[in-house]
């Protein structure tokens, strides 16, 4: 079944390891990483839930497919060039799929696009000339060293980030940073204190998680709802504070920034978590940026931190050493371990990003994408409702209900069972609010999202 180059070379691989029962072991490994009906590692939500993988195997039987692991190669000849390859090729290859591909629509971790998966599993047993795998690597070893340095010199090219800022790969996710940042940034001033911007679960968290360090001030009145950023004319920023703090984009409620914050000079700290190269930003406007990779950049276990450098040194003296980013920045993030692999399928996406026209091209492809879900809920006649403000509706997360603004929970279940069964996954909202919610974030093609935007009008044919 397995043929051609890429066959000779994994053979030659296992060889030198002298173990040929281990390449049996490894056919069946890259035929479940293959199919993307089945790989689970990359592209389902660490909350996937258990209806759709249900309805997944449903479909298996339906189409008489073997089980799990028995499913053949979808291509004949797999790609031998080690190249990330650009969108246009990505979508030859969608289109060799059958038709029960999976789109996934998850909110993260979320879709990895199919070339950089195609990589690392060509690169997963041999990294390079190395003999292993990035697995199993140390992190001082000079090849992970070129890993992370070259993952480190696309990013700084893609963002054009100045000189004076350092670039941190971390764990902890975001949630880590909920923490880090009071810990790092709050002693900058003597009062303590630091402004916050709550417009949704996310940035909420973030401010009470940094009352136990300082005192927090909510810079505008506290919000019924997360559907709007309020007026920045009607925020009271301090300007003793240590720092500003906004979430760029609420992945859950789905309302983005369409600007900057003006801060008047007070140290502005953002989370791009959920929009992070989805469109270009001036790294110079802001004191720390900071996005787990598991949405618009890779997978989850690494979280990028973009720090200004006069910034490094303030850190409260409880501060966990592994979260003090003035150490990490002396030692290039390797106080201690660093995620190894996330950082190394982190740098294969951001050459992905790179090879089709950076940030400026996400964001025209991004746009065009949501586009396609917002005129279909805006002409749906008030049968798909998305509660956000229109000025400040998401393009990555795009949640909406169906019927009214809570929804009509029969409805709704429907939808997302016929969703599932055409293989258009993790378009659940969030459970903290229920609902629908597409996510559409790089890697989701604009195809992909044309076939959510045509059921979706079918849906609203058959139901209104
Ligand atoms: N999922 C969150 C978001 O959408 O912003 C955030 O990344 C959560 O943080 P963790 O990486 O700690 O899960
Ligand atoms: O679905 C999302 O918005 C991210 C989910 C998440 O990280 C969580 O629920 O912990």
């Amino acid at each position: 079944m397995l043929k051609g180059s890429l066959c000779k070379r994994l053979a030659m691989d296992l060889k030198k390891r002298g173990s040929f029962p281990v390449y049996e072991q490894y056919i069946n490994a890259t035929r479940c990483l293959t199919n993307r009906v089945e790989s689970v590692t990359h592209t389902h939500t660490h909350r996937c839930s258990r209806t759709e993988r249900t309805s997944r195997s449903k479909i298996r039987e339906k189409k008489k497919i073997p089980g799990k692991r028995s499913r053949p190669f979808l291509y004949s000849s797999p790609p031998s060039s080690l190249i990330v390859e650009p969108l246009i090729q990505q979508q030859q290859i969608c289109d060799n799929m059958d038709q029960t591909q999976t789109i996934n629509f998850g909110a993260g971790p979320a879709k990895i696009p199919q070339s950089v998966l195609l990589k690392a599993q060509q690169e997963f047993l041999n990294f390079s000339t190395s003999g292993i795998s990035v697995l199993e690597m140390s992190h001082r070893a000079s090849d992970f060293i070129q890993i992370i340095n070259r993952t480190e010199s696309v990013l700084r090219e893609l963002l054009n980030i100045p000189a004076n800022y350092k670039v941190l790969f971390l764990q902890g996710g975001g949630s880590g940073q909920f923490s880090a940042i009071p810990l790092n940034l709050i002693g900058l001033k003597k009062d303590m204190c630091a402004d916050y911007v709550v417009t949704g679960t996310w940035s909420e968290k973030a401010a009470k998680e940094a009352e136990k360090y300082g005192k927090i001030n909510i810079v505008h009145p506290k919000m019924d709802s997360y559907t709007k950023i309020p007026d920045p004319s009607s925020w009271t920023l301090n300007p003793a504070a240590s720092y500003v703090y906004y979430c760029n984009n609420e992945t859950i409620h789905g309302v983005e920034f369409n600007f900057i914050p003006e801060t008047n000079s007070v140290v502005l700290v953002c989370d791009m978590s959920s929009n992070f190269l989805s469109r270009p930003i001036d790294v110079s406007k802001f004191g720390l940026i900071y996005a787990g990779a598991q949405k618009n950049v890779g997978c989850a276990g690494v979280t990028v931190v973009i720090v200004r450098e006069d910034l490094l040194g303030h850190t409260l003296k409880e501060c966990p050493i592994i979260l003090d980013y003035k150490t990490q920045a002396e030692l290039n993030s390797m106080y201690n371990t660093p995620p190894c692999y996330s950082i190394y399928i982190m740098g294969l996406v951001l050459e992905w990003i790179k090879s089709n026209g950076g940030g400026a091209a996400m964001e025209s492809l991004n746009q065009q994408k949501s586009l396609l879900i917002y005129d279909v809920i805006n002409s749906s006649n008030g049968f798909y409702v998305c509660p956000v403000e229109e000025t400040c509706r998401s393009r990555m997360n795009i949640p909406f209900r169906i019927r009214s603004k809570e929804g009509d929970a029969t409805l709704e279940k429907e939808f997302l069972e016929g969703a599932s069964k055409k293989g258009m996954i993790s378009l659940k909202g969030h459970r903290s609010v229920g609902g629908i919610r597409a996510s559409l974030y790089n890697a989701v093609t604009l195809q992909d999202t044309e076939a959510l935007a045509t059921y979706m009008k079918e849906f609203l044919r058959q139901h209104q």
